[in-house]
């Protein structure tokens, strides 16, 4: 019998890792990354069958702020959102990814990635979200809260044009008003440090779809490791 060995090289695996090396090497030198139709089609039809398949009454409306700080705030976002649980295999396709690059991160700049959560973003013709921070430095090292420092955004969106607006705008720091454009073109994903770079999204001339993803670090991991004095 004629057995081939699972691990001999997946065109899959190696086109994944090129990609994630890629990211890997973007952090070093910018803190970002932007990789303009990088996801793997396997990953993009994945997301467009869930995100297809969803019905409005899945959605709601997003907010700001965690836990007991949690507020809807319409003038600073007017996007729906829709959480990615893994149960579907469209949805494990899309986290099993996710983890792959986690692991390759880690690996590679031992940034002590420890969860990922994600959801599905929809914003209406006229939705927008204003310049944020998706984190705070000062609450993960002073309260020691488990936080997100990797932020993960990718969109699904067909011939998106100029005109579309629905930009994302990210920010190099505070003072920088000019910011690079993106455009939420389908396969297109970017990654960059949570806590560094302020974004926006501009307001969406189209139907906008996307995917919003974190990665967290562990609050009580680090600060074993790294205690704030
Ligand atoms: O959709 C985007 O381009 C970015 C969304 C975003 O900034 C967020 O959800 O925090
Ligand atoms: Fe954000």
């Amino acid at each position: 019998m004629n057995i081939t060995p699972v691990n001999e090289a997946s065109p899959l695996i190696t086109l994944d890792d090129a990609i994630f090396e890629s990211v890997v090497n973007d952090l070093v030198k910018q803190g970002f990354s932007i990789q303009p139709n990088r996801l793997p089609v396997a990953v993009v039809d994945a997301l467009l069958t869930c995100q297809r398949s969803m019905k409005d009454s899945e959605y709601q409306k997003a907010g700001i702020g965690r836990a007991t700080q949690f507020q809807q705030k319409d003038d600073i976002r007017s996007d729906e959102i829709s959480w990615i649980t893994g149960s579907t295999v469209e949805g494990q396709i899309w986290l099993s990814w996710c983890d792959a690059l986690k692991t390759y991160i880690n690996r590679s700049l031992f940034m002590g990635l420890f969860s990922f959560e994600s959801h599905f973003a929809c914003y209406d013709v006229g939705a927008f979200y204003k310049r944020h921070l998706d984190a705070f430095k000062e609450q993960r090292v002073l309260k020691n809260q488990t936080n997100r420092v990797l932020s993960l955004v990718a969109y699904l969106n067909e011939d998106w044009k100029e005109g579309d607006g629905g930009e994302l705008v990210l920010y190099q720091n505070n003072e920088d008003i000019k910011g690079l454009k993106i455009e939420p073109t389908r396969g297109t994903f970017v990654v960059f440090l949570s806590e560094e770079f302020p974004h926006e999204v501009l307001m969406s001339n189209r139907e906008r779809h996307s995917v919003a993803g974190w990665f967290r670090v562990n609050g009580s991991i680090n600060a074993q490791i790294d205690p704030p004095i």
